[in-house]
């Protein structure tokens, strides 16, 4: 719980910065960051010292939120896709995070901060572990390019979203037991 109110603080005191990054004044998102949607995740991945193509300990995905931090195990697995399209690994520092953007911070940003793919493969014979932490917007939020990131050569790529709208489809979209049943 410690940890946890730690880093909600670290990523709040963050926010401004990101803010500033993106040309606007710094307080400008604080108003969506009233209540933020904050979830911890304890991982661990069986060892795979024999990858098999396709076969994942956490397949290729973007996170849904607005920014990750993510303290790792000393052990290497995560790999990170650039906008060129090739998967690097960033080096597992202990008492480092590595800080993924996004799906929201790629929609603030209009994806002058595009959501880095990610993917996990534990090629060691140990048992990794990880921690991420998932800082979000409030549940009634709006998300919208920010100005300073729409213009007429880079024009609004998103409408209007809701982040509770956002995350109720993903709840149903991600569990096939939520979907209505295929005609036929
Ligand atoms: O285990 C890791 O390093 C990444 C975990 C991850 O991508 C996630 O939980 O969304
Ligand atoms: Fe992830």
């Amino acid at each position: 719980m410690a940890y946890f109110t730690a880093m909600e603080a670290l990523a709040l005191r963050l926010l401004p910065v990101f803010t500033m990054a993106l040309g606007m004044e710094p307080g400008y998102l604080a108003g969506d960051f009233r209540d933020p949607s904050c979830t911890l995740r304890l991982i661990r991945y069986q060892p795979q010292p024999e990858p098999e193509a396709g076969r994942f300990g956490f397949a290729p995905h973007i996170d849904t939120n607005f920014i990750t931090f993510l303290a790792q195990s000393a052990l290497p697995g995560l790999e990170v896709r650039t906008r060129e399209g090739e998967w690097l690994r960033p080096p597992a520092i202990p008492g480092t995070f590595v800080v993924n953007t996004a799906e929201m911070l790629g929609r603030y940003s209009n994806d002058r901060f595009a959501p880095t793919p990610h993917r996990v493969v534990n090629q060691t014979n140990a048992m990794r572990y990880a921690i991420p932490f998932f800082f979000g917007p409030d549940n009634d939020a709006v998300i919208r390019p920010v100005p300073s990131c729409v213009t007429p050569e880079t024009p609004s790529r998103y409408e209007p979203l809701r982040y509770e709208d956002h995350r109720r489809k993903l709840n149903v979209t991600n569990f096939s037991h939520r979907q209505p049943a295929a005609a036929g």
